[in-house]
């Protein structure tokens, strides 16, 4: 699917230079999708090059956010350009569905089109791939992390319990398969009031922390529950973009800035995860 020269990711149509992100979440709606397209933007307003598969094949959701409207071009048999949103090049399943299409995949199947992805689109050179990975840890997730050895997980929860337990066996598939994980951003950590500015911790407190320190990783961020987020989501207007001086833009600048200070690039050799198993 790709070889690893130089300390970068070469592929058939293009190269990745810094890293490989694969994002992951212990169930669905915790708005995976949401922090891969903004934390994309971010780095991509960052000066970074940047591209987005959108693994979550049955939940495929980031042409929506992205506002991606062009459909993928094939100029060759073995070769397809990539719509490009913002600088972001991106690929989904859902470029090559109706949104409306129920997608029947089995886990080899997805094999299939994750690496027809990786293979056959005209990526150019890249500094990041993101993966939006679907939810959970079954078979679909396992697959793609087996497939791509050379990502890095990043862990996207609620502060909800049931929400941070979950994730936590997020923690023990990376391990088993010798992955890093790069850190924990916690979704929807509070409300805040327009009116007052109070805080309301809706799904609870710390989570993020709690499940940062299990999986002996950082807590990246917390980002904030705002009905702007969803808004500009479901029109294709990525916060971080629209409104890049809104508070929770500039949590996802942080992110990207954080991610991009570590030195970036490809090894044979991968560190494996260390789980802190006597964490609360
Ligand atoms: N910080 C936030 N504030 C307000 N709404 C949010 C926030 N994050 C996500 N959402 C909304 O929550 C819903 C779920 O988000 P999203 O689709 O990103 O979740 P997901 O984890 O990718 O779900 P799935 O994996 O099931 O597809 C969406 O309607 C999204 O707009």
């Amino acid at each position: 699917m790709y070889e690893v020269k130089d300390k970068k990711v070469v592929l058939e149509h293009g190269s990745i230079n810094k890293g490989i992100i694969a994002v992951a979440s212990g169930k669905g709606g915790v708005g995976k999708s949401t922090v891969t397209v903004n934390l994309a933007t971010a780095l991509a307003e960052l000066g970074y090059k940047v591209g987005i598969i959108d693994a979550d094949v049955r939940g495929f959701s980031v042409p929506r956010i992205l506002g991606v409207k062009d459909k993928p071009k094939a100029v060759s048999e073995n070769e397809i350009i990539p719509p490009e949103v913002k600088g972001i090049k991106t690929i989904s399943m859902g470029s090559f569905v109706g949104e409306n299409e129920p997608v029947i995949w089995r886990a080899p199947l997805l094999g299939g089109a994750l690496e027809q992805f990786f293979k056959d689109v005209r990526w150019g050179e890249l500094d990041y791939m993101l993966l939006d990975l679907p939810p959970g840890t079954g078979d679909m997730p396992l697959n793609i992390m087996q497939k791509v050895p050379h990502s890095e997980i990043l862990v996207v929860t609620t502060p909800q319990i049931t929400a941070t337990k979950v994730a936590g066996r997020i923690g023990a598939m990376a391990e088993k398969m010798d992955l890093q994980v790069l850190g924990v951003i916690e979704n929807m950590a509070y409300y805040q009031c327009t009116e007052c500015g109070n805080k309301d911790y809706i799904f609870g407190e710390n989570g993020g922390e709690t499940l940062a320190d299990f999986m002996g990783t950082e807590l990246l961020g917390q980002l904030p529950l705002i009905s702007e987020v969803r808004r500009r989501s479901d029109t294709g207007k990525p916060i971080v973009f629209d409104e890049p001086e809104a508070e929770i833009s500039k949590e996802f600048i942080k992110i990207a800035k954080r991610l991009a200070e570590r030195e970036g690039g490809f090894d044979e050799k991968i560190e494996p995860l260390k789980l802190n198993m006597n964490a609360k």
